[in-house]
């Protein structure tokens, strides 16, 4: 059996996509509207008062085309905590008026392939940084979920740790090029969802998304290994601005 990579893993995370029932929205009244908007903002500050103390993140994306309209990226803690908020943002007016669209359930990860500082990660201000990240708020999102190839000689999980240890260094050189560009949170979903990673890219320049999911496909990691989900993208939706979004 090959060596398995040990992960390190952070906060749990839920990416929530909805799709606005604008029809059904529009047989509302001004004022049932505005009230469904409120009550929705006031569980935002709550989220904000979380963030604030450090105790998970969150960010709001409207998303383009008929995938989904609008997309919460939640992380907490626990699952427990995760499924709170779920729960919370279902039982609001407004979920009324929001469809589910997809979901994703993973965790934070970071594995070892490449070389760790001495001691407890966990106690590593900048590993920590990186598993319990406060979610930069960009002006663009792409998420997409996706596996490593187990098929014929192109087997990801039968490489030796090595090969896999040299690949995802060439990986990253690639991604270095994007620093400052791009930003990229990896969650770990094996076991509990139906692809392995979800990759989560920020960016306020959203052709950087293109460029650098191009250039990767030419890494032989990606190349060979890659398998890829349905791609989601789209732009920041503060709250200031949920009201306008929210206009008919
Ligand atoms: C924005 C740039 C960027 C950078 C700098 C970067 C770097 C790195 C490093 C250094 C490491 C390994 C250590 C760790 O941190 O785990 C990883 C890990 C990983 N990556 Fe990555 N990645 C980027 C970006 C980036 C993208 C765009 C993708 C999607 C691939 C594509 O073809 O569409 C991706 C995927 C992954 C995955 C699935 C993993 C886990 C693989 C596993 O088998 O465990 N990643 N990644």
């Amino acid at each position: 059996m090959s060596e398995a990579a040990q992960t390190l893993d952070g906060w749990y995370c839920l990416h929530d996509f909805r799709t606005v029932d604008w029809a059904a929205w529009k047989t509302l009244t001004n004022e049932e509207r505005q009230e469904a908007i409120q009550e929705f903002l006031t569980l935002v500050e709550k989220w904000e008062k979380t963030e604030a103390a450090n105790e998970g993140s969150h960010a709001i994306y409207t998303i383009m085309g008929q995938k989904a309209d609008i997309m919460f990226m939640l992380l907490r803690p626990t699952m427990e905590e995760l499924h709170e908020i779920e729960t919370a943002i279902n039982k609001t007016k407004l979920a009324e008026y929001l469809v589910p669209a997809y979901s994703y359930v993973s965790v934070v990860e970071l594995s070892n392939y490449l070389p760790a500082e001495a001691g407890d990660p966990y106690e590593n201000p900048e590993v920590r940084r990186r598993l319990y990240p406060i979610l930069p708020k960009t002006n663009h999102v792409c998420f997409y979920p996706m596996d490593k190839r187990r098929q014929g000689n192109d087997n990801w999980y039968m490489l030796p740790m090595e090969e896999r240890r040299n690949l995802m260094r060439a990986h990253g050189m690639t991604g270095r090029k994007y620093a400052g560009k791009v930003v990229q949170i990896i969650t770990g979903s094996v076991g509990f969802d139906d692809y392995e990673w979800g990759v989560t890219l920020f960016s306020n320049d959203v052709l950087q998304f293109k460029k650098l999911v191009y250039e990767m496909r030419f890494d032989e990691v990606s190349a060979r290994f890659g398998e890829f989900g349905s791609f989601f993208v789209g732009n920041i939706l503060p709250k200031e601005k949920m009201e306008q979004f929210l206009h008919v």
